[in-house]
């Protein structure tokens, strides 16, 4: 690492300067010296630097001050203080500001130099954690963590610059079959060539994530709608043209195929909750609509509100119900425009699946709670995933946002946060089953 590494080193005494640039280069390291702390500080806004060796005591800008302005910044590079002071006040000080460490003044070179190592080491163990946080260990993409880190200053670069953001959300077609027919190994293939693929197909400074199981995020930023879902589609397409060969005996080739939701931002304020929550509607959508495909606000079954072209006869039910003032309020909690679309427009059939959800799940609440004070993750994933799905399908959509909360924190073992996100996943289910009750008594 010492021969790539470069030190900044900052001393308003050219001796010192001379004598340490000496020692420095001599053992293999680039070297940037500043006489003093405004110089000091003028090279760091323009260059990174791998460590900086610095003089406490200076006039004008004093080490105390660089110190404290490296320390602020981003990815700061560790600082050795450097300085004739064995004041144990200077060194507690320094080092409570955020020294890595504190060498008096003469220095001895070896020891410097192996503190100077010491101090390189930590911080390649450090950045490579850091980026172990925020990277899936499977597929190498970023996982939630990074992801949203990364889109978050992306978006607020965009916002900047009056810049649309898209997100979209995919998420990979009968995955769980691929698992149960091949194997959990070839699953894991799956997802892997999967991402590399979603890598290749979008822009450098696309920000791509893996969600959580199956489920991966794009955000777009400076990009317009029609753009974005052009990409989506390549994407898609590009996927299900893909042969995944399994290194089994007999070379077993797997396809599969994504459905993806997308939404762009339309305001000036938005936040990447707020995308990724109205692109995973649109995506539970296109898994409703059959899969394989990308759904927008634009081409979404429920987008009759936003004035998309739809069949006369379809026209002719909406303005029925809007006659009869029954969109909001026929079921509670459930946007009956969703989910009967869902059904291909057949209203009768849509009501026996709304009396067949309120036979399988009226007991939800109580077999959700029994599960969280059992702690028994295994139980509460099966149901929260397959409430989530229903609920999607049906066209309670607070509920399913509710439960897809609850679902995620299962995915990824936030037990602290079951008991919090139970609670509006009850009322929400309360809201649908009761109203159920009122306007379908006599078929419950
Ligand atoms: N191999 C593998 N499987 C995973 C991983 N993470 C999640 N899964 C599996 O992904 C599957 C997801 O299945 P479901 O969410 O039921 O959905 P699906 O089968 O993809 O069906 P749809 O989304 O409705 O099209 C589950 O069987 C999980 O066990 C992983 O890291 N590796």
């Amino acid at each position: 690492m010492s021969n790539n590494s470069t030190i900044l080193v900052i001393d308003d005494a050219k001796d010192t300067l001379m004598l340490l640039e000496f020692d420095l280069i001599q053992a293999g390291y680039k070297v940037i010296a500043a006489n003093g702390g405004a110089q000091a500080l003028e090279i760091l806004n323009k260059q990174a630097v791998d460590l900086v060796l610095l003089d406490l005591h200076m006039p004008n800008v004093s080490g105390t001050e660089v110190l404290t302005h490296i320390t602020r910044t981003e990815f700061s590079p560790p600082v050795i203080m450097l300085s004739s002071s064995a004041d144990e006040n200077d060194v507690v000080k320094m080092l409570d500001i955020g020294a890595e460490d504190y060498v008096t003044k003469p220095y001895i070179a070896k020891v410097l130099l192996a503190r100077i190592r010491n101090a390189l080491r930590l911080k390649e163990k450090t950045q490579k954690l850091e980026s172990l946080l925020r990277t899936d260990s499977l597929t190498h993409v970023n996982n939630r963590v990074g992801y949203e880190e990364l889109a978050n200053k992306a978006i607020s670069h965009a916002k900047r610059n009056k810049h649309q953001t898209a997100v979209a959300m995919l998420d990979i077609d009968h995955f769980k079959k691929v698992n149960d027919t091949y194997g959990h190994e070839a699953g894991d293939r799956v997802l892997v060539e999967f991402a590399d693929l979603l890598t290749s197909c979008f822009r450098d400074y696309d920000v791509v994530g893996r969600i959580g199981g199956e489920e991966f995020a794009v955000c777009m930023p400076n990009i317009s709608i029609t753009h974005a879902f052009d990409a989506c589609e390549r994407f898609r397409k590009s996927l299900s043209e893909l042969v995944i060969t399994l290194d089994d005996k007999s070379n077993t080739e797997i396809t599969i195929t994504v459905s993806i939701g997308l939404t762009v931002s339309k305001e000036s304020e938005f936040s990447l909750d707020d995308l990724m929550r109205d692109s995973d509607k649109l995506m539970y959508q296109a898994k409703s609509a059959g899969r394989n495909r990308t759904i927008t606000e634009s081409n979404s079954p429920s987008s009759e509100k936003a004035g998309v072209t739809k069949s006369t006869k379809e026209h002719q039910k909406m303005e029925y119900r809007q006659l009869n003032n029954d969109v909001e309020v026929k079921y509670p909690g459930i946007d009956i425009d969703i989910g009967i679309n869902n059904v291909l427009g057949d209203e009768s059939l849509f009501e026996e699946i709304l009396v067949m959800f309120y036979q399988d799940h009226g007991q939800d609440k109580a077999k959700i709670a029994q599960a969280i004070s059992d702690n028994d993750i295994l139980t509460l994933k099966s149901l929260t995933h397959t409430l989530k799905g229903v609920s999607c399908s049906i066209g309670a959509m607070e509920l399913f946002n509710h439960t897809k909360a609850l679902d995620l924190a299962t995915n990824e073992q936030n037990n602290q946060e079951f008991e919090y996100l139970y609670k509006p996943v009850a009322l929400a289910l309360d809201k649908v089953l009761t109203g159920l009750e009122a306007k379908l008594s006599s078929k419950l």
